[in-house]
């Protein structure tokens, strides 16, 4: 049974649903929906896009590793973490060591169909964003692999099935 102070972090690729699944899942579980890039953006005052123009990956990267150490810290929360928040180790063991980690996992062809029309995705910003995909997802899944208690492959999945079917599976723990 899951406990009402137990962590769930969504980690997996952008356009995974992480941030869709991550509410609905928090509605269902009654916990309280975070989404580490959203509050990076509330507290700069500034998009995603604008802090990588201004400061660089390395800046973003900077704030989101403050940010998961902050949110991981709380309790009863459903997370929704940012598609690189795995690259960095302390990132990692944060995650892993307090709360239970989903990776939903996303075909390359998915996630081209789920963020086509949105621009809010530097790394996306490419002449050829299918190789940028498939380079992220092959330096990264042995990443999302490494942490991931429960693993989840949404393709052709609406939001609210995949939210359904982690619902299901943590309270059958
Ligand atoms: N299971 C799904 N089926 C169909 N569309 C989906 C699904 N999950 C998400 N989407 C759509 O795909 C888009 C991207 O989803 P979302 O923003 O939740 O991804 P994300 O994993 O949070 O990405 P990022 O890492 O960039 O924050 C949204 O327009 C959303 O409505
Ligand atoms: O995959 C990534 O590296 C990113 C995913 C988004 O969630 C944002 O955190 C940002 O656009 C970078
Ligand atoms: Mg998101």
């Amino acid at each position: 049974m899951l406990s009402a102070h137990q962590n769930i972090f969504l980690i997996g690729p952008m356009g995974a649903g992480k941030t869709t699944v991550g509410r609905l899942l928090a509605q269902t579980l009654a916990k309280t929906f975070l989404d580490s890039d959203r509050e990076i953006e509330t507290r700069t005052g500034a998009s995603i896009p604008l802090i990588f123009e201004l400061e660089g990956e390395a800046g973003f990267r900077a704030r989101e590793k403050a940010m998961i150490d902050e949110l991981t810290r709380r309790d009863g929360v459903v997370l929704a973490t940012g598609g690189g928040a795995i690259l960095d180790p302390d990132n990692r063991r944060a995650l892993a060591g307090r709360g239970l980690v989903v990776y939903l996992e996303t075909s390359v062809d998915e996630q081209l169909r789920r963020t086509a029309r949105d621009e809010n995705r530097p790394l996306l910003r490419t002449a050829d964003p299918r190789g940028r995909l498939e380079e992220l997802l092959r330096i990264r899944a042995p990443l999302y692999r490494e942490i991931a208690d429960l693993t989840v492959n949404t393709d052709g999945l609406l939001g609210r099935r995949v939210a359904a079917m982690i619902g299901t599976h943590l309270a059958s723990l």
